[in-house]
């Protein structure tokens, strides 16, 4: 049985999302941020000033590179793309779903970055960060569900049923 991969910027949903979905397929529920930090005994945005950018990307491609699991969902942070060896891993270990919400509905949801601990270069702004990133989280993605102007209810509903298409009843 797969396993159910979420991607996508940071404040798309794919926490929220993933545990309600693991929750009604009967699923364990794995937040690859979690894993980060119970890992370094830190939280992410200490993580990012101790490590600095690169080192930060490699913690996370190393975490994600480790999770072998089945029956579950995986909620991964939004930065997680950035390294090929970790979605190569994850690509193996289940369908990738991208959690696609528009620029504004991100920019509305996500506070203080610092504070968050997005992986952001100095000079760089949210929107810079948006068209960099969504490429590669297109690249990488099996199914995409765009979730704008969704309940969480029903974004969790919409991620099942293109699931369920993807895997063709497998879920
Ligand atoms: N469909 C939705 N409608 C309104 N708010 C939502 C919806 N989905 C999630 N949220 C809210 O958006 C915020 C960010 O959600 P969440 O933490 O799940 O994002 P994330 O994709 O896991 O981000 P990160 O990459 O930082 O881990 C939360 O406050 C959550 O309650
Ligand atoms: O999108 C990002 O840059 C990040 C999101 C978080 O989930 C964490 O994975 C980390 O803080 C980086
Ligand atoms: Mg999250």
């Amino acid at each position: 049985m797969k396993n159910i991969v979420l991607i996508g910027m940071p404040g798309a949903g794919k926490s929220t999302i993933g545990v309600v979905l693991a929750k009604i397929l009967g699923y364990q529920f794995i937040d690859s941020d979690l894993l980060i930090q119970r890992q370094e005994g830190k939280v992410l945005h200490e993580l990012i000033e101790e490590h600095g950018i690169e080192g930060f990307l490699s913690i996370e491609e190393q975490v994600n590179r480790d999770i072998h699991v089945t029956h579950s969902v995986i909620a991964t942070g939004g930065s997680v793309v950035y390294r090929e060896p970790a979605m190569e891993s994850l690509g193996k270990e289940g369908v990738i779903v991208y959690i696609q919400l528009s620029y504004e509905n991100i920019k509305a949801r996500v506070g203080d970055l610092d504070k968050r601990g997005v992986v952001i270069h100095n000079g760089c702004t949210l929107l810079d960060l948006y068209k960099e990133r969504c490429p590669l989280y297109e690249k990488y993605a099996d199914v995409t569900v765009n979730v704008d102007s969704m309940t969480i209810e029903g974004a969790i509903a919409k991620v099942r049923t293109a699931v369920q298409e993807a895997l063709e009843g497998e879920v």
